[in-house]
């Protein structure tokens, strides 16, 4: 089903239309025309498939821009993230001219106010932010009539649930509710449901979690030879754009600089640093200025960079949502992507506990050898000199290549300007702390060990890690009050 099959107005089309969009994804295809009806909904699909637009298009449709009052609010989990949803309903709303201000932590408070005194018809937030300004009456949510929830299970969570529940006690009770991810894990649906009004669910049924554009695979490697796997893995595939996720900021911070060090460009963003910082890492990379990316979670859902071509998880993540948010920065759009992932020996179950969810296997590679990541660049700096060729733009090194080929034989010549070309496997030694294997999360609220009940002889045996896992999962994301 095509945009222009919706009942939508004129200037909304267009937008489509001005953005590339042509037929619907199937997420767009089912939660548009629902949600335009007024219903409360739960929308999952995979990664990358359009549902920005798929709650983008029916709030722009909803708002009336010669209303002075916020009528629709999104509320984000990263900086970042807020920003690039604003960013595309502001062009969704171009021509109804329906202004969405991005409003979140780490900007001047006092912009944000002059900014919102230009009234603008629908929000995207940070909770804590928001929260500020709610406090501040600078964002009155009393004339709310759609609140979208993105990246709704991470919303829900432990971390943000309290933060979510005092903005939603804020807005009339008769709101539309939208909540979109593509995860839902059972126990923050249930919960989720607490906030909407007979929730329709729309599920895109695929037979996989992630999406299948996605190869995936996963590498065995200690701890200790993790970061020359990494370089090796990165000489033989030659990433055009990659991010590397690594468990902690501390460890962001050494992976970029040993990156570096080794003569790679790569820059690290994580929740530390300054918003100014974040923003200029981000846009070098958008930018091509960087190559590599490497980044703790807050990096892991929504971002919607174009040509992410690998991602390697450095790093387990903590659960599998996690796991499958982190691989679908590639593979956006119908694109092809590549997720690498690396685990040390005891790590193992934890591999089967991210399959269960994802219902995917992944294959196995093996850690390449220094002579294979040498390869890996001749064929690199072979594929240059063919691309140059191609490009054909070489007449100013013509009379200079006549000259040498009258005093050496070709091949010689050819081999030697490989050889100058090829960007040998760089052993610059490097040190990262060193980082403990992903264990189950203990819950913060638990008793203490050795004074917790049942549930905690059942992890001290360890004998089933996987199930640990699991239960962790559960424990962290249902809300205990
Ligand atoms: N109907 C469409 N036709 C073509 N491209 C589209 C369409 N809808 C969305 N896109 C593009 O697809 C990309 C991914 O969209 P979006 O970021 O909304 O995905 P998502 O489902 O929210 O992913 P995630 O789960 O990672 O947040 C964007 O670049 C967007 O512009
Ligand atoms: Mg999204």
């Amino acid at each position: 089903m095509k945009f222009s099959e919706l009942t939508i107005s004129d200037a909304i089309f267009k937008a489509t239309e001005k953005m590339g969009f042509d037929d619907m994804t199937p997420i767009q295809e089912k939660a548009i025309p629902l949600a335009l009806s007024g219903v409360d909904l739960i929308g999952q699909a995979q990664t990358g498939t359009g549902k920005t637009a798929a709650f983008g298009v029916p709030l722009v449709e909803a708002a009336d821009p010669m209303n002075k009052d916020v009528q629709g609010i999104i509320i984000a989990p990263t900086r970042e993230l807020a920003i690039q949803v604003a960013d595309e309903l502001n062009a969704l709303g171009r021509y109804k001219k329906v202004v969405t201000l991005p409003v979140y932590g780490g900007q001047d408070i006092q912009k944000q106010i002059r900014s919102l005194k230009k009234r603008p018809s629908i929000i995207s937030a940070t909770p804590g932010r928001l929260l500020d300004h709610i406090k501040r009456r600078t964002i009155r949510l009393d004339n709310i009539k759609q609140v979208v929830l993105d990246e709704a299970d991470e919303m829900l969570n432990m971390g943000f649930i309290d933060d979510i529940r005092a903005v939603l006690e804020k807005t009339p009770s008769e709101r539309q509710t939208l909540l979109f991810s593509a995860t839902m894990p059972k126990p923050i649906r249930l919960l989720a449901e607490q906030f909407m009004k007979n929730p329709d669910r729309v599920k895109i049924q695929a037979k996989t979690l992630t999406v299948d554009m996605i190869d995936q695979s996963f590498v065995k490697v200690r701890e200790r030879e993790k970061f020359d796997v990494l370089t090796r893995f990165l000489d033989i595939h030659s990433p055009e754009r990659a991010i590397v996720f690594g468990r902690t900021k501390r460890r962001v911070d050494e992976l970029h600089e040993a990156l570096q060090k080794r003569g790679y460009t790569a820059e690290g963003i994580h929740g530390d640093l300054t918003q100014a910082k974040r923003d200029q890492v981000l846009r070098r990379f958008k930018n091509d200025q960087v190559d590599l990316l490497v980044a703790t979670d807050v990096a892991a859902r929504g971002l919607d960079i174009s040509n992410v071509t690998h991602v390697y998880n450095f790093d387990l993540p903590q659960d599998p949502e996690s796991y499958v948010h982190r691989i679908g920065r590639t593979g956006r759009a119908g694109k092809t992507g590549l997720a690498l992932t690396f685990i040390t020996p005891s790590e193992m179950p934890h591999l089967k506990a991210i399959e269960a969810v994802t219902k995917q296997r992944m294959k196995e590679e093996k850690a390449p050898t220094y002579q294979e990541a040498l390869v890996g660049q001749q064929k690199a700096a072979m594929q240059s000199i063919t691309d140059t060729l191609a490009s054909g733009n070489m007449d100013n090194y013509k009379k200079m290549a006549e000259n040498l080929l009258d005093e050496n034989e070709s091949v010689d010549l050819i081999a030697a300007a490989l050889k100058v070309l090829t960007k040998e496997p760089d052993t610059t030694p490097v040190k990262l702390t060193y980082e403990s294997p992903l264990m189950a999360k203990r819950d913060k609220r638990r008793p203490p060990r050795g004074k917790g009940r049942g549930g905690y002889h059942h992890r001290q045996d360890g004998h089933n890690r996987n199930d640990r896992y699991k239960g962790n999962r559960n424990r962290k994301r249902v809300h205990h009050n």
